[in-house]
């Protein structure tokens, strides 16, 4: 049975976890679900580790990124921690972030992108353990946004 990760961080300020889950539940309804939380985005990389570890055949990692430079260093950090945490365990690892200045200061629209990105992002991970994401091939699918579509 397919096992999916989900880690994310107390200092998001949208729970994307559930959401996640929620969706990994709609999606796949057999699959076994494993949520790991930690502080923060640093923390995402011993978190997925843990999962696969734990037989997750792939993690979903929900990171929330503020505004200074040092988040965005932090940011950089996790990336390159997960990217090689691919490489060490051949797991797929789904890095999904949402940057605190995306909502251009409006709140709302903050919670309406990481909900987007999230659930969209689930998607992805389904579709790319089913192999079926070669058909949406350059559609100019975006996540946290409105597709923007394949330029013909
Ligand atoms: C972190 C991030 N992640 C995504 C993503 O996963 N999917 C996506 O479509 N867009 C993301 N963006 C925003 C893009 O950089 C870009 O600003 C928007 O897609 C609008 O074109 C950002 C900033």
């Amino acid at each position: 049975m397919t096992c999916i990760g989900v880690v994310d961080t107390t200092f998001a300020r949208v729970n994307m976890g559930a959401v996640a889950i929620d969706e990994i539940k709609n999606l796949l309804p057999n699959a076994t679900v494993k949520r790991i939380t930690v502080p923060g985005i640093k923390n995402t990389v011993w978190g997925a580790l843990r999962l696969i570890r734990d037989g997750c055949d792939a993690v979903i990692v929900l990171g929330w990124v503020g505004p200074t430079p040092v988040d965005k260093y932090s940011y950089l950090a996790t990336s390159i921690g997960l990217m090689q945490l691919q490489i060490e365990t051949g797991a797929l690892i789904l890095d999904v972030t949402v940057h605190e200045e995306e909502g251009g200061g409006d709140e709302k629209k903050l919670k309406e992108i990481a909900l987007d990105r999230t659930r969209k992002h689930v998607w992805n991970l389904v579709e790319m353990l089913r192999g079926g994401l070669e058909r949406y091939a350059g559609k100019g699918l975006r996540q946290g946004y409105p597709h923007a579509g394949e330029i013909i």
